[in-house]
């Protein structure tokens, strides 16, 4: 068996050694431009086009991260980004649930136990014991119930916290409501005092989180956007902030990556940014999971983590 790795940032060797540790049958080699040798799969991250364009024999193509929309973009513009029939698999979970998990929590407990307001009489040199915010008015709820929405919930369930989800159809997680499709899109964010992104990016999930969402949610709620800065209308999210109708935000992810230095969002004293790093690839999870989907493949099964083109993730 053939298999072509490509990332513009990994280190190629490493993952190559810790495939063919998992994989000692294989032969495994970094894909560089002119290499139209043999290949059964392809593990790959914004390919160039070359790369897959016209390949006889693939079976299957792996995207080195969580999210597809970036090479679903792409092949919207190139159709020869992927050659036609060949199934697309996405990771997992592969550590990321773990870090998305962590992200959220800390951040729902920094928020809960009022920690952005002490910052701010900190800096007032004011020594004011505030009062204490009740569970039951903290309502979390997670747009994107998957893989990774699911766990995150499970986590917040853990604390205490009553916790809502929003999905493409109805999920069964322990202690959590579950709401979805658009009809019940309102009925998810009326009392939601914290929401938490973890969808898709696709049409129908673009600008999800703008004014006519926000306005719906219980007043001095807070946004953290761990999935995509395109699911933000970043102004809306401004004018919610400076009407009070926001206490605060999180993001982990923007509409343009690197953030612009011109943008407000920089410099507004109750948004708090990190660098797109909520959830990295883990190598060594992220080749075990590929690993087993490959054997799988091989064997003629239908393993878990095919992309549905049509639907977008
Ligand atoms: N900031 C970061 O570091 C990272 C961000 N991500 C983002 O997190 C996203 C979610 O990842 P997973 O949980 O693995 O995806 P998933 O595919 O397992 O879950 C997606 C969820 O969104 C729901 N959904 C999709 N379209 C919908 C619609 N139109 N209406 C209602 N619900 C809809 C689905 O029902 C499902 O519950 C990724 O697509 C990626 O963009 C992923 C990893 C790291
Ligand atoms: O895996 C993804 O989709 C990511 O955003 C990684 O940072």
């Amino acid at each position: 068996m053939d298999i072509i790795f490509y990332h513009p940032t990994f280190d190629a060797n490493h993952w190559i050694s810790l495939l063919q540790r998992q994989l000692p049958q294989a032969r495994i080699r970094e894909w560089r431009s002119g290499d139209n040798g043999p290949a059964d799969y392809a593990l790959v991250w914004h390919p160039p086009v070359e790369m897959l364009r016209g390949r006889t024999g693939l079976k299957a193509v792996f995207a080195l991260g969580a999210g597809v929309d970036s090479i679903l973009s792409k092949l919207k513009k190139d159709p020869d980004l992927l050659p036609a029939g060949v199934p697309l698999f996405r990771l997992e979970d592969t550590g990321m649930a773990e870090q998305m998990q962590e992200y959220a929590v800390s951040q729902v407990l920094h928020w809960f136990r009022r920690f952005d307001d002490y910052q701010a009489l900190k800096l007032q040199a004011k020594w004011e014991p505030l009062a204490d915010y009740e569970r039951e008015d903290f309502t979390i709820g997670i747009l994107g119930a998957g893989v990774l929405g699911g766990k995150v919930a499970e986590s917040l369930v853990g604390w205490g916290f009553p916790v809502r989800c929003w999905s493409r159809s109805h999920k069964n997680y322990s202690g959590v409501k579950s709401f979805a499709g658009r009809e019940e899109l309102s009925a998810f964010a009326n009392n939601t005092r914290v929401l938490i992104n973890l969808l898709p990016n696709t049409p129908e999930t673009v600008g999800i989180i703008n004014s006519e969402l926000v306005n719906q949610l219980a007043d001095n709620a807070y946004v953290l956007n761990l999935a995509r800065g395109v699911h933000l209308v970043e102004d809306d999210l401004l004018t919610a902030l400076d009407s009070g109708k926001l206490k605060g935000a999180m993001l982990d992810v923007f509409s343009r990556e690197p953030l612009p230095a011109e943008s407000p969002l920089w410099r507004h004293p109750r948004v708090a940014i990190t660098p797109h790093v909520a959830a990295v690839t883990r190598p060594a999870q992220a080749v075990e999971f590929i690993s087993s989907t490959i054997i799988q493949l091989d064997k003629g099964q239908h393993p878990t983590g095919q992309v549905d083109l049509q639907r977008g993730y």
